[in-house]
């Protein structure tokens, strides 16, 4: 008889909860989904889907108070039960900063939820939430709990990929380097890509492009990741829905001075309102696309800056892989259902061994395509990425080994 071993994966923002239950049995089914939105406010709401009996349940203005009334909230919806009655194998969190030190899942103890404090200096908007509904599911769920690290995918990364050209006592004594995020997306890619390649990952040399409302892009060598668009926040790289990734540094310098802006007000704009939303007003890429389409000058800058610095750090990554590329990766929202985005990116690389099917390259959400055409050397693959599916997969290796 298999085990059917229930998971929970937890993805806490600073108002927000995302979660998902798997069940590991002979397969691995999706039982609900949902997301807890507007903790704190007069304006919470839930959103919880049930797959197994395709029920959704959307509730609005509520006051759900704090993290702990929006995990109760799931419980009650779900049934789950809670305290020595929770009927689950264990709780996988999604922690995006844990350095260099964490390499692996890692089993929950105190010593990981320190290491999850200490990089809250380097992860303000992820790390505490994080840690809180790490403190609340331990109150809620008598059950082993995992963390796993979004940063763990890139702790191969090289020294000269990884370092800025700052003052070597900032790396050593405030770890300012470069870290890379997505890891859990990226890891999940990687090991699909080697499926459907039918070559082991160690032999597979890629390139990724995790394009969703945040976006990154990796590249892998011989399996290992080599270099990453992110930094040491999720803010630096590409263009984001409304963070502006790559920027020069003294844009801060002289907002403060002409303006009288704050650090911290220059950061909240560099986050929630610059990118596509700041150069255009709109940050959903469909939205944005047909805008474009419809003749708005700001809404095609909008993406022709957003495909430019994809096609810069393409080049880059081509060039870091000396040619020699497996295949392209697209996934997350935009990379997923955009063949338009797709088709700006690749468009003019014949050179380079890269050409898309206009045909294969359909818009929606086409599922795991190849969409090169036939004289493309490099294969353009999209894999529909699934970062809670990862993380339920990883906890439940980490509480299976223990
Ligand atoms: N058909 C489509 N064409 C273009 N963009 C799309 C399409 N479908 C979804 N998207 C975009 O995907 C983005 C959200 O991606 P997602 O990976 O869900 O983001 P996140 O998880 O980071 O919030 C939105 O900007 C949305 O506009
Ligand atoms: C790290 C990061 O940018 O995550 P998200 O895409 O969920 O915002
Ligand atoms: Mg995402």
């Amino acid at each position: 008889m298999v085990r059917s071993r229930p998971v929970l994966v937890l993805n806490t923002g600073s108002s927000s909860i995302k979660y998902a239950l798997y069940n590991f049995g002979k397969t691995v089914a999706c039982v609900f989904q949902g997301i807890v939105e507007g903790i704190g406010t007069p304006k919470s709401s839930v959103r919880h889907r049930n797959l197994q009996v395709e029920k959704d349940v959307k509730l609005q203005d509520l006051l759900i108070e704090d993290h702990k009334a929006g995990l109760k909230k799931l419980v009650e919806l779900s049934n789950l039960g809670e305290g020595p009655s929770a009927k689950l194998y264990a709780v996988g969190h999604r922690c995006v900063h844990g350095g260099t030190a964490i390499k692996e899942p890692a089993l929950i103890t105190d010593e990981v939820k320190s290491a999850i404090e200490r990089f809250s200096s380097l992860a303000p908007l992820h790390n505490p939430p994080t840690l809180q509904g790490i403190t609340v599911a331990q109150e809620l769920f008598h059950c082993p709990q995992v963390a796993v690290f979004d940063t763990a995918f890139h702790t191969t990364l090289p020294p000269q990929a990884y370092m800025y050209a700052l003052p070597y006592k900032l790396y050593e004594e405030l770890g300012i380097r470069r870290y890379g995020f997505h890891g859990t997306s990226y890891l999940f890619l990687l090991t699909r890509a080697s499926e459907l390649l039918k070559k082991p990952k160690e032999e597979l040399n890629i390139i990724f492009f995790h394009l969703g409302a945040g976006a990154s892009m990796a590249v892998v060598k011989q399996g290992i990741c080599i270099d990453t668009t992110m930094g040491v926040t999720p803010l630096e790289g590409l263009v984001m829905a409304t963070r502006c990734g790559d920027v020069d540094p003294a844009v801060v310098e002289i907002l403060e001075t002409e303006t009288g802006m704050k650090t911290a007000d220059v950061s909240r704009m560099m986050n929630k309102e610059s990118g596509l939303y700041g150069l255009c007003g709109d940050k959903d890429m469909r939205t944005i696309i047909q805008a474009a389409k419809d003749g708005s000058k700001r809404h095609g800058l909008a993406l022709q800056v957003f495909v430019h610095r994809i096609r810069k750090y393409l080049g880059a990554y081509l060039v870091e892989l000396g040619g020699e590329v497996d295949a392209l990766v697209f996934s997350a929202g935009i990379g997923e259902a955009s063949g338009y985005i797709r088709g700006m990116v690749c468009e003019g690389l014949e050179r380079f061994g890269i050409q898309i099917d206009e045909q294969e390259n359909k818009d929606g959400k086409i599922g795991v395509k190849e969409i090169q055409s036939k004289s493309s050397k490099i294969k353009v693959l999209v894999i529909p990425t699934d970062e809670e599916l990862s993380i339920a997969q990883q906890t439940v290796e980490v509480v299976d080994s223990q």
